[in-house]
């Protein structure tokens, strides 16, 4: 599944101000209230409550006690059952916004309602109206709507009969003769012969089971309470009155659901689950699907069901059962929500940093959340006790720049730096100088490209093969295009030997050498608390991008900045990586390979130079990304044809 449509599967929730559009009989939602359509906000079962706070009050009359069940036995025993009911649920509150969410039609009696269809299908899909109610499909004649005795279905009953087996089936829909004589009365009545007509659910009265489903108390808008009818979930399952019917429910039972819940999150089944999750032994696949099976709404009403059961004393192992399964199922939904909150936030952050470039964070490896403790920079700061100048001593005075005017461009190796498209036009390894603050030209001149960011679409995303994060374009890049800059910390070269070993002890190391002008340079760049995307940029032994140091503003020869150019064309989807130990000499780039010893500071990645040689650094990290082959060094997962099999 894209990121993109998980947000829209985390946001279906109705939207308050505009009831959804129902275009015609065709279905709109397939079925229920499962995890694709609960919001993030409304997600909490037994979420404080606030705003009307009304009582519900129980006629007597209407309390019927469950008969215990001999079939199924329950693993529960319940010490705190015979509570006095009114002293176990006293108040109950109705969340405003709930009530808002309830888009309502007035009637003429005042009530509100919510539309049902029935169309020709037998199968029983609830899709929404436009009056913001649900429109059921309700079957043919013979199919499995429950019709109530008149006088059986108590209103808000809050003990749990079961439904009495016989009722099943019989009297599908009110028919003529016992839908009185409103104007409704011939719709529908023709519907039991051409199911296609629309039927108004005015409200879900109550919930009992039959067997060990649930079922729920249907009044019909026009029609008396006598010809209330039992539907199965998946009939009102997207009914918005069952939002608010089950929440209210859930509120009046808090005390047992809490106690249920409790309880099951000490069984071993939970545990077990629990601790699957944890330790990552589930694959993201099956951890997808348990989303997908994941019902809400059944939970919500089982957990409605068992607690009409505990009160009574009783069990029920199949309900049982089956709370325990969505609650495991819930344990993983929300630990996916969670992370899709937090890279929704994480992508906001960055491209609210990033000035030029636009970047989608997505994973859709493991439910990894996005690097913490990570700052998002624009540009190079400076450790404590180090300063970048910031004000170049010259600049040119020809206006425009180009490849004939003698500018700063041609600083870079008495040629003009990038053609008339801004592509780079130098080799690996030369020193790129743009204009700067004191050059006469404008921010358009056609030397100035690295200091105006890149115009890349670009994918934050986590890799298959253990390396982390990595970062792929979303539109073509071609070669000599400018994608970013790596940006970081300067720090000095004995702080970087310091943090070098901390890196190296997580197997990530962000710590970017700049020794362009020789190996002894006091500096070195360091990305691991603040940088920007470039960061995850991941090693390849046949990169795509190659990064080349840059003066613009800082003419010091020691702080270049470093910039990344596609060294061909990237097609959409590709990752972008460079070679983290690209050497170059006077005329050709080579690979650095790491001998035997230790470079003592850590993993270093390592600019295209200017003829220096890269100190090797050999790799004793571990952690889940890098791993130690037998020879001690980093093992490369870069997957290339002329894979090196190690980075350091
Ligand atoms: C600059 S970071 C790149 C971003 C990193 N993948 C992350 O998740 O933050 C460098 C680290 O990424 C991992 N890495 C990069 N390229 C790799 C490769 N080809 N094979 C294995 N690990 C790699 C190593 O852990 C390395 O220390």
């Amino acid at each position: 599944m894209k990121q993109a449509k998980i947000f829209d599967f985390f946001n279906l929730s109705p939207p308050e101000s505009s009831p959804p559009v129902r275009t015609s009989k065709t279905k709109q939602r397939s079925k229920s209230n499962t995890a694709a359509e609960r919001s993030v906000a409304s997600f909490d079962l037994c979420q404080p409550l606030n705003g009307i706070v009304k009582r519900l009050s129980l006629p007597d009359s209407c309390v019927e006690k469950e008969q215990p069940l001999t079939d199924d036995e329950s693993t529960e025993i319940i010490s705190s059952a015979n509570k006095p009911f009114n002293s176990i649920v006293p108040i109950i509150s109705v969340k405003v916004e709930r009530a808002k969410e309830r888009s309502v039609t007035p009637t003429p009696n005042g009530n509100s309602s919510a539309k049902l269809s029935k169309s020709k299908t037998s199968n029983l899909s609830p899709v929404l109206s436009s009056t913001g109610g649900c429109n059921v499909d309700l079957p043919a004649e013979g199919s499995s709507i429950l019709a109530a005795k008149a006088n059986v279905a108590p209103q808000c009953s809050n003990d749990s009969p079961s439904i009495d087996a016989k009722q099943l089936g019989k009297n599908k829909i009110p028919n003529k003769s016992s839908a009185g004589g409103s104007g409704s009365k011939q719709k529908r009545r023709s519907t039991t012969t051409t199911p296609q007509k629309e039927y108004t659910v005015e409200a879900i009265e109550d919930i009992q089971r039959v067997g060990n489903s649930p079922v729920f108390f249907v009044k019909w808008l026009g029609y008396a309470r006598e010809q209330n009818t039992w539907e199965p979930l998946s009939n009102v399952s997207s009914c918005l009155m069952l939002d608010n019917f089950l929440s209210d429910q859930l509120a009046w039972w808090q005390y047992w659901v809490e106690r249920i819940q409790q309880k099951v999150k000490q069984s071993d089944n939970y545990l077990t689950s629990k601790q699957t999750h944890e330790n990552g032994s589930k694959t993201f696949q099956e951890i997808l699907l348990e989303h997908k099976q994941y019902d809400w709404n059944e939970l919500r009403a089982d957990l409605i069901l068992m607690s009409k059961l505990w009160m009574n004393q009783q069990r029920n192992k199949s309900v049982w059962q089956r709370i325990v399964l969505n609650m495991c199922r819930e344990l993983s939904f929300t630990k996916r929500r969670d992370q899709l909150e937090q890279l929704h936030r994480f992508e906001n952050h960055i491209n609210a940093h990033e000035p030029t470039l636009s970047i989608v964070v997505e994973n859709e490896q493991d439910l990894d959340a996005p690097p913490s403790n990570f700052i998002y920079l624009r540009a190079n700061i400076s450790a404590e006790g180090i300063s970048i100048p910031n004000d170049p001593p010259v600049g040119c005075e020809c206006n425009p720049c180009n490849g004939r005017s003698s500018c700063c461009g041609k600083l870079s190796e008495g040629r003009f730096a990038y053609s008339v498209k801004k592509r780079l036009l130098l080799r690996p390894g030369a020193p790129i100088f743009e204009c700067n603050k004191k050059c006469a030209c404008g921010p358009d001149c056609l030397n100035r490209v690295v200091q105006n960011g890149g115009k890349c679409k670009l994918t934050l995303f986590k890799t298959s093969n253990g390396r982390g994060w990595g970062v792929r374009t979303n539109a073509v890049i071609y070669e000599g295009q400018y994608i970013s800059e790596y940006c970081g910390e300067v720090i000095s070269y004995d702080e970087a030997e310091k943090r070098g070993r901390e890196y190296d002890a997580v197997g990530r190391t962000y710590l970017f050498d700049l020794d362009f002008n020789d190996s002894d340079n006091p500096y070195t760049l360091d990305a691991a608390r603040y940088g920007n995307v470039t960061r995850f940029f991941n090693h390849s032994c046949d990169p795509n991008c190659g990064i080349w140091s840059v003066w613009i503003d800082c003419l010091d020869p020691y702080l270049p900045r470093l910039a990344f150019f596609a060294l061909r064309r990237i097609e959409i989807g590709e990752e972008l990586t460079f070679n983290y130990h690209a050497q170059v000499t006077t005329n050709n780039v080579s690979n650095d390979e790491p001998q035997d010893g230790s470079s003592g500071g850590g993993e270093r990645m390592k600019a295209m130079e200017n003829g220096a040689d890269a100190s090797s650094g050999n790799s004793r990290t571990s952690g889940n990304a890098s791993v130690l082959n037998t020879k001690g060094v980093t093992e490369c997962r870069c997957g290339s044809a002329n894979c090196r099999k190690f980075i350091f």
